[in-house]
């Protein structure tokens, strides 16, 4: 089953951040989050984790998100926040292990060995492997993305919610990781992404969700939503889709900015 929200709305310091959200993204397959900067979709990734007081329904293979408790909940779903305050002293293994506290007995203070096994997939999965042993405050921005990335998996969701994770990865990187997400999400993960950079989500996502100004502007597969019309009118900028023969999906060649009076982003 779907993830399904309905009628989502957030609010803070009494201004509305997301307005009557309502949107699905299909089982085993990759949605993209996509929307200009401020749109609301760190929000409304924490809002699906239950980070934020929201009003509205979250749905996920039947379960009332909301209604879970913390534990459940992180048993379900993972998110890869766009940036994570670690502890100074922990060591990159240390981080990825954090993912299996949802698992953990009372009583248990080291990793199982089941848990070492996942662990270990995580790394080697993330490409991270080397870096085990190292403080994690000692890692490149790319590599800290990609250990959070790796903590996550470690938590083996159900449903994956990931804030612009290639945002510090150079492109093999980049390249890397999504050829991952989509090998995660035929093997039965649910995946949610915000992504910036709208020819990857094109290339990799099976299903759009636009977001601007805390609402849905439009939904679909990237080649059904992805229109000069809908570039012009959410992003304010002319750009052209020009087919590549290689994937059979278009690519998006940007002109340039628009006079921000010509953007007609939908209130
Ligand atoms: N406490 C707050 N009070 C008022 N507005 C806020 C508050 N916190 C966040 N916002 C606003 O909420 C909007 C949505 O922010 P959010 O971080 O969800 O956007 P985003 O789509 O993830 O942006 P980006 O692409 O820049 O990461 C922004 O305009 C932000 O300024």
């Amino acid at each position: 089953m779907s993830l399904s929200v309905t009628a989502l709305s957030v609010e803070k310091s009494g201004t509305a951040i997301l307005s009557d959200v309502g949107f699905s993204a299909p089982p085993r397959r990759i949605t993209g989050l996509i929307g200009p900067n401020g749109a609301g979709k760190s929000t409304l990734l924490s809002a699906l984790l239950g980070l934020l007081p929201a009003n509205g329904h979250i749905a996920f293979e039947g379960y009332d998100l909301p209604r879970l408790n913390r534990r459940d909940r992180a048993r379900l779903l993972a998110l890869v926040e766009q940036s994570a305050a670690t502890e100074e002293r922990l060591s990159v293994r240390d981080v990825v292990a954090l993912g299996r506290i949802p698992y953990e007995a009372a009583w248990q203070s080291e990793p199982s060995p089941e848990d070492d096994t996942i662990i270990d997939k995580a790394l080697s999965d993330t490409g991270t492997t080397g870096f085990a042993s190292r403080r994690f405050t000692t890692l490149s921005g790319g590599e800290q993305q990609r250990v959070h990335v790796a903590r996550a998996l470690a938590q083996q969701p159900r449903l994956l919610l990931l804030d612009e994770p290639t945002s510090h990865l150079d492109i093999r990187a980049q390249l890397q990781l999504l050829a991952l997400l989509r090998q995660k999400a035929g093997a039965g993960m649910t995946i949610l992404v915000a992504l910036h950079d709208l020819n990857l989500a094109v290339r990799f996502c099976d299903h759009l969700v636009v977001l601007a100004n805390g609402r849905v502007a439009a939904q679909g597969s990237p080649a059904e939503i992805l229109t000069p019309e809908l570039l012009r009118s959410v992003y304010g900028v002319s750009a052209r889709l020009v087919s590549d023969t290689t994937n059979g999906r278009p690519l998006i060649v940007y002109d340039e900015a628009i006079a921000e009076g010509d953007a007609q982003i939908p209130d």
